[in-house]
This record gives C-alpha cells, sequence and structure tokens, in this order.
C-alpha cells in the first residue's frame, strides 16, 4: 500500500514535516484503516466447531483465534514474533506533586529495559516476545546520546499551567509511535503490545479517559505508583484545573491529546494506528494504554477492532476505558505497573488459542460421537 503515510517511514521526515503535512499524513492513515475479514472469521469458527468439544466451550480462547483470523484475514492465521512496543516519557505535570516517584525514575528505569531485566522484559520473554524500547520524550539526558534518537521533546509541559504539547508535536510523537510500530512488523512482528513508561503518567492518562467517557475525575483517577489519600485528592483538583484552563474540545482527539496528553500516549496512539493500518492485532495494557486507545478509537472508531483488552489494573480508570472502548478485562490480577506488563502476559494464550485451531483433534478424526450441544 502505498499512501502519503509511506512518506513519514524516514524519521527525519517525521520531524522536519510541517504541520499540514502531519495532519494530512494522519487523514491518509485513518482513512486507510479497514474492518475485519468476516469471512476468515467464519472459516475460523467452522474449524473450532469441528474440535472435540461442545461448541463455544473455549469461551474467551475462541474469540481471540477468530478476532486474529479477521485480522489476519486468514482462517489459518500465524503468529511469526510478538513484541511489547515500549514507549517512554516525562511530564511536565509531576512538578504538581502527582507522584510518589520523582521524575528521574524514568530514565532510570528506561536503561533497566534496555538492559533486558524491567519488568516487562521478564513477563514478555516467559512469553516468548521481546521488548522495543523507544524515548518519545524523557526528560533529562540518556547515554549514549543514540538512545534519545526518537526523542521528541524533553518531557511535556506542565497541562495544569497550558497545554502539554504543542498540536505539531503530538503529531510528531503519534508519527514517531507509528514508525516504531511499522519497524516492527517489517521485521515479522505480527503480534503487538502496547507499554510504557513516565513517572506522572496516570494524571494524564485519568484526564483523557475522563474526557473521553464523560465519567467524573474521582471516578476515573486512582494512586498511580501509590500516593497518600491527600495526593490523590490533590492528584484529582491537577487534572480538574488541567482540563478546564485547557478548553478541551472532545470532537477533536488530536488536539485533546496535545492539551492533556503525554508523548508517550501520543507515540501508542500511533502504534495502534499503524498495527490497524498494518493489520496486527495489539494488545492494550493498563489505564495508560487505554487512554491511547481511547484517543486512536476517536481518530479512527474501526481500530477498535484490532485491539485485545489484557488485563483490568488497579488504576480504576482503565476498567472504565475499556468498557467505553467495548472490550473486557481478560486478566484480573491486580497489577497496577504498567510498562506493558498486563499485556505481555496474554502472549501465551493468544498462542494458546491459534494452537488449539491448528493442533486439537475434531470429531472426525479422533472418532468420537456428536451430541446435541
Ligand atoms: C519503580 C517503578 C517502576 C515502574 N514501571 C512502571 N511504572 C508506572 O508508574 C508510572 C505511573 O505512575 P504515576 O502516575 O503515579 O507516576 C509510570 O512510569 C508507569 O509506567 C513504574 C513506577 C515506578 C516507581
Ligand atoms: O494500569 C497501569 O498500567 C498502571 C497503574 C499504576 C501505575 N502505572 C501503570
Amino acid at each position: 500500500m502505498n499512501t502519503i503515510n509511506e512518506k513519514f517511514h524516514n524519521l527525519k521526515d517525521v520531524k522536519s514535516a510541517s504541520e499540514a503535512e502531519l495532519e494530512s499524513a494522519l487523514q491518509e492513515l485513518t482513512s486507510n484503516i479497514t474492518g475485519l475479514d468476516e469471512k476468515s472469521i467464519a472459516g475460523m469458527q467452522a474449524r473450532l466447531d469441528a474440535k472435540i468439544k461442545p461448541l463455544r466451550s473455549l469461551g474467551v480462547l475462541e474469540d481471540i483465534a477468530q478476532q486474529i483470523a479477521g485480522v489476519q484475514g486468514t482462517a489459518q492465521p500465524k503468529i511469526t514474533g510478538k513484541a511489547v512496543l515500549l514507549m517512554a516519557g516525562d511530564h511536565g505535570v509531576v512538578a504538581e506533586g502527582v507522584s510518589a516517584a520523582p521524575q528521574e525514575v524514568t530514565a532510570e528505569l528506561f536503561y533497566a529495559y534496555m538492559n533486558k531485566n524491567g519488568g516487562v522484559n521478564i513477563i514478555a520473554r516467559s512469553g516468548g516476545g521481546d521488548v522495543i524500547a523507544t524515548d518519545i520524550g524523557i526528560a533529562g539526558p540518556l547515554n549514549p546520546p543514540e538512545l534519545m534518537a526518537s526523542r521528541v521533546k524533553n518531557g511535556t509541559d506542565n497541562m495544569a499551567k497550558g497545554p502539554a504539547m504543542s498540536r505539531k508535536e503530538a503529531l510528531q510523537a503519534l508519527f514517531t509511535g507509528a514508525k516504531v510500530a511499522r519497524d516492527a512488523i517489517n521485521s515479522g512482528i505480527n503480534l503487538l503490545a502496547t507499554g510504557e513508561v513516565g513517572i506522572g503518567n496516570t494524571t494524564p492518562s485519568s484526564a483523557l479517559i475522563s474526557v473521553f467517557t464523560g465519567c467524573s475525575i474521582e471516578e476515573v483517577t486512582g494512586r498511580g505508583t501509590g500516593i497518600k489519600d491527600d495526593a490523590l485528592i490533590h492528584k484529582q483538583e491537577v487534572i480538574k484545573k488541567a482540563i478546564q484552563i485547557n478548553n478541551i474540545d472532545i470532537k477533536d482527539p488530536v488536539g485533546t491529546l496535545a492539551k492533556i496528553g503525554g508523548l508517550e500516549i501520543a507515540a501508542l496512539v500511533g502504534a495502534i494506528l499503524e498495527a490497524a493500518y498494518k493489520k496486527v492485532p495489539i494488545i492494550l495494557d493498563g489505564i495508560i494504554s487505554t487512554a491511547a486507545a481511547l484517543t486512536a478509537a476517536q481518530i479512527a472508531p474501526v481500530a477498535t477492532k484490532y485491539m485485545i483488552s489484557s488485563h483490568s489494573s488497579e488504576e480504576k480508570g482503565c476498567r472504565i476505558g475499556l468498557q467505553q472502548l467495548g472490550l473486557e478485562p481478560r486478566i484480573a490480577f491486580n497489577m497496577r505497573l504498567g510498562e506493558g506488563t498486563g499485556a505481555a502476559l496474554m502472549f501465551p494464550t493468544i498462542d494458546t488459542a491459534l494452537r488449539v485451531a491448528d493442533e486439537m483433534a475434531t470429531y472426525e478424526a479422533a472418532g468420537v460421537t456428536t451430541g446435541d450441544y
């Protein structure tokens, strides 16, 4: 497929493109996202119905197999590679005291992901997947400087005082994320998962979820890294202020993302849209990924069909956001780490769903008598 968007394969182009060029590339990208292939979904259902089990008795495993068939456009889908796309970015709003962790932790954790021993690396590895970590907008310098090659800005501005980003910066971050997803897909990975790191990022995520679901700040805002009662009330006040002073127009999702979002959240929006455009399923993680998914769905509602939910998260806005997307959490492990840890836990389950379709015996082959079920 040769669209205007392909021009932005090269990161240098993303950085030098004008705002108008980025806007038209987004138009082009989103208008080329199409729905799932119904024939392949029906073909997978027929394969599963022939297996030695009562009809639909493998529940969600069958839903997942059917969804992946529809995404790939074949009743015999295969997973050739899996990766968590971990986007890193800092947040000016941490100056308001919304997190229990200091800002420098974002950069410190980034090195752990590069050294392959962060939480998400272990869980992804257990499920046979990789982690691709990208600095979209960490505040401080990284060493070696090449690690900062994809950085759009040194952290967002404080959204409680003005917009977190300019519209152009949000679009640059979005297309940088899209490029990360495209490169991964072109290298043979065809199951993606969203992940992130960014001290303070449950604050913009809660803001986006409140705005896009219409739920109150109190309903969607939790303790993030683990702030105490007083700090939680303060965090909710900060979010209210950010929404008020930024004149949010939800009919303009990119503008909303720029004003009260984050660089890594914007990159995840781009990764989700690119996955849908390239017909690759993408697993959502916790509250930050869900905020990105809601934003992507505002930009291109059909992208929702490419999303696979993972865990419910202890951060309460996650479940509310998933519900708005028409998704149900699949894992309830009381997790609240982020990074893509919950999403990566779905890797083995998704492999299993396709393995059932490929390897489980049929009634005919096993010589099992069918009943009225
Ligand atoms: C050591 C550590 C590892 C993490 N890994 C992910 N997060 C998670 O916590 C942060 C969001 O929470 P808040 O909005 O309260 O700052 C993000 O970095 C998220 O990825 C972590 C947080 C910490 C402290
Ligand atoms: O839901 C998440 O992913 C989450 C929750 C708390 C802190 N960081 C991430």
